[in-house]
């Protein structure tokens, strides 16, 4: 194997981890010496032992004079856990391979001096695009310390989420449903609006054949309409958080309190998106899946706090101007204030697309 094919090991082991290590990134290693792999590691989990540390451990004495290949920039500063650097340094291992440099700009390029300065050679960059691609999520939350944004939305082929009856049941298919389940096993939080609560009655649980994390839930209720035996509240499995403005019943939001529910109120009588981010930001959400109705949709949009979309398209044709689109709100006036996307994903699934879709960056 190459250099290459070592980092590709490293960057698929981290790639295993996904959902698993916020707020922390995913990031894999391997120790090899004279084309032997000694160890390997992955972080699992925030608050334990990262990459490096597992894969030293395998390679114990042999570690000596050894290489490694790490998807992320060794830390340098006392986390939960010591400096990855010195571990490195103290291992015997002559050289480093690197694949994403550390975001964090405090300490970008610390552990690399402290390890050159120690006299091991460190050679960065390798396979950085495909590790950085990785995380995405996680680069966004240290720049921003808000979740990385996915909207999910099922339509049929003309784009409707539900037809003028307001029946959607099951425009796509059970395989895109279940990979829908994936996504929010991946996810730490999942956001939905009171009015697809009201209507659909979700649990917005991940069920998959092997279980899954259940996200937080998260939802946006002004005036807190929502009913108190749905299921978001009653299923209690994991915590719901819903935001609220300020005019609403706080008997009713103490009634909901005994459900692991939060209800949070905001000081206007509105439910602002940038604030909500926040909020959430602060609690070490890194990533949120929206899988609103589609005015929550238009919402996301219009504010452009979303970093991707990925729609569900069904061979369907539901039609009907009555029909409800899977982006609601006024719309555009005009297609050149249209937001501009790009699409970086297109799958079969289940005999649907899954269309994956960014902004346009400036
Ligand atoms: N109607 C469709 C969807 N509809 C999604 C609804 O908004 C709601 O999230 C579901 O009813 C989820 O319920 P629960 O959380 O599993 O209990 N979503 C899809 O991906 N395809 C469709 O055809």
């Amino acid at each position: 194997m190459n250099h290459q094919e070592y980092m590709k090991l490293a960057i698929s082991l981290a790639a295993a981890t996904k959902g698993q290590t916020s707020p922390n990134p995913q990031v894999g290693a391997v120790v090899v010496k004279n084309g032997e792999i000694l160890g390997m590691g992955a972080h699992l989990k925030a608050g334990t032992p990262h990459a490096e540390v597992h894969a030293i451990a395998a390679a114990g004495d042999k570690a000596k004079g050894a290489d490694i290949y790490v998807t992320l920039e060794p830390c340098s500063h006392f986390g939960r856990t010591p400096p990855c650097a010195d571990l490195i340094i103290n291992s015997g291992i002559n050289r480093v391979f690197i694949a994403s440099a550390d975001p964090n700009p405090l300490v970008s390029g610390k552990g690399i001096e402290r390890m050159q300065d120690a006299g091991i050679e460190v050679v960065t960059g390798l396979l950085k695009e495909e590790a950085d691609a990785l995380n995405e999520p996680f680069f966004h939350f240290i720049k921003t310390k808000t979740p990385y944004v996915t909207i999910k939305a099922a339509s049929s082929f003309d784009g409707k989420t539900a037809a003028k009856t307001g029946d959607s049941k099951w425009i796509t298919s059970p395989e895109s449903r279940q990979d829908v389940h994936r996504l929010r096993h991946e996810h730490d939080a999942i956001l939905t609006g009171v009015n697809t609560i009201i209507h659909d009655n979700p649990l917005l649980t991940a069920r998959l054949p092997q279980g899954g994390k259940n996200p937080i839930r998260v939802v946006l209720d002004t005036n807190l309409r929502i009913p108190a035996d749905a299921n978001v509240i009653r299923d209690q499995s994991v915590k719901t958080i819903i935001f609220t403005g300020c005019e609403i019943d706080r008997s009713k939001a103490e009634e909901l309190k005994k459900y692991n529910t939060e209800v949070f109120s905001f000081s206007a009588n509105e439910v602002p998106i940038k604030e909500v981010l926040r909020n959430l930001g602060e609690r070490n959400i890194m990533t949120l899946f929206v899988e609103g109705g589609s005015e929550i949709h238009a919402s996301f949009i219009n504010s452009g706090f979303f970093q991707q979309i990925i729609l569900y398209m069904a061979p369907k044709i539901i039609g009907g101007n009555k029909a409800i689109p899977f982006i609601g709100g006024d719309g555009a006036n005009y297609v050149k204030d249209a937001p501009a996307l790009e699409f970086t994903e297109i799958e079969k699934i289940g005999g649907d697309l899954r269309i994956t879709a960014k902004p346009l960056r400036e």
